[in-house]
């Protein structure tokens, strides 16, 4: 039988790069402690420069009570990660191959009746779990990067994941502070990558054909659908397009454009030029910025954006998260 959800003391995130250390910082964060174990040498010097950079935003959003940084134990094997892991976060690089033996790996090193959970952005659960003994406590909680500020996770189990495993950590990732989309069914790409994985095909269509810069592309979003999509959807906003007559109106009057030549449908080849024009495009785009500069603007515009639209209660703690309604 699993812990209870608003149980959960212990934290254990296997891969801590971009994402195993923004879940690290969350889960620091919302006040529980954490176990990270990552095997390159210099990982524990990264972790602790993202959880340091992502403390001030964190901390201006409200820390849950108790919560610190010194709260963060990091492993040197990945049993001694799991031994005590009352929840698992697998962050491993995505590679299908890595996945199916590290989870594996981490399946057996794990308590019974924990639940592991993998960020992976687009496998499915059921190609992952081939090779563990117990694949049912086996999901995909696939995050939002940085998972210390953006809200959703998309939760979806394999075909040999148990119900009550997915329902479990959908509740616990609510009660950690998280916005949980549980899919019932094993979409390729989730629902979000799905769609961002559409738009991002257009935008590098356009810059091998010199159709458009990065610097267009970017502000046609952030000068356009971007302000809208904070808090209303692609779906919602394309029903006030038909005015009084609403989604009915849009689709008979907008439906037929549907057909049109617009996008490209098969991605581009991300061949050398491809890939050199991108990269060159960021830097202009960046303007000088450092990395570590754009990460702060990026979390100071995510925490405003949060605020606007109210999703910040007025106590500092993000709905649902530990120490809520305290
Ligand atoms: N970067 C992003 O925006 C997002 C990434 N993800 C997913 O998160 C996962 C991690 O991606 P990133 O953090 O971006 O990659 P990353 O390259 O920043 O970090 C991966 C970490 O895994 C470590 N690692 C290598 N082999 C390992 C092993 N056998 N066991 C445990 N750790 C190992 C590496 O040393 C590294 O620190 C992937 O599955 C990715 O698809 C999900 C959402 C967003
Ligand atoms: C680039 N990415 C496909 C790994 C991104 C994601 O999976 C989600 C995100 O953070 O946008």
């Amino acid at each position: 039988m699993e812990i209870p959800h608003d149980e959960v003391r212990r934290v254990t995130c296997v891969g801590a790069g971009v994402i195993g250390g923004g879940w690290v910082a969350h889960f620091l964060a919302r006040g529980y402690d954490v176990t990270a174990w990552d095997p390159a040498p210099d990982a524990p010097g990264k972790l602790r420069r993202l959880v340091d950079a992502a403390w001030p935003a964190l901390t201006q959003l409200g820390l849950a009570e108790g919560a610190a940084k010194e709260r963060l134990t990091i492993a040197t094997t990945l049993e001694e990660a799991c031994a005590e892991a009352q929840f698992v976060q697998e962050s491993a690089p995505e590679k299908l191959e890595l996945k199916r033996q590290l989870l594996a790996q981490l399946d057996a090193a794990t308590p019974k009746d924990v639940v592991i959970a993998s960020s992976t952005s687009g496998y499915p659960m059921t190609d992952m779990q081939t090779e563990a003994a117990d694949p049912e406590r086996l999901l995909v909680g696939h995050p939002f990067n940085p998972p210390y500020l953006i809200p959703l996770v998309e939760v979806a189990g394999g075909n040999r994941t148990a119900q009550r495993a997915v329902e479990w950590a959908s509740r616990f990732y609510e009660v950690a502070g998280k916005s949980v989309i549980t899919m019932n069914q094993e979409l390729p790409g989730f629902i979000a990558n799905r769609l961002q994985e559409a738009l991002w095909r257009e935008a590098l269509h356009m810059v091998a054909n010199g159709e458009a810069t990065v610097k267009e592309i970017d502000d046609s979003i952030t000068e356009g659908p971007g302000l809208r999509w904070a808090f209303m959807g692609p779906c919602l906003t394309f029903a006030l397009a038909g005015g009084e007559g609403g989604m009915a109106h849009m689709l008979d009057h907008f439906g037929p454009s549907l057909k049109s030549p617009w996008t490209r449908l098969e991605a581009p080849e991300l061949d050398a030029a491809l890939r050199d024009a991108m990269v060159a495009g960021c830097e202009e785009a960046a303007g000088g910025r450092s990395i570590a500069e754009l990460v702060a603007e990026r979390d100071q515009g995510v925490i405003d954006v949060l605020r606007a639209t109210g999703r910040v209660p007025g106590n500092g703690r993000l709905p649902g998260g530990k120490g809520a309604g305290e």
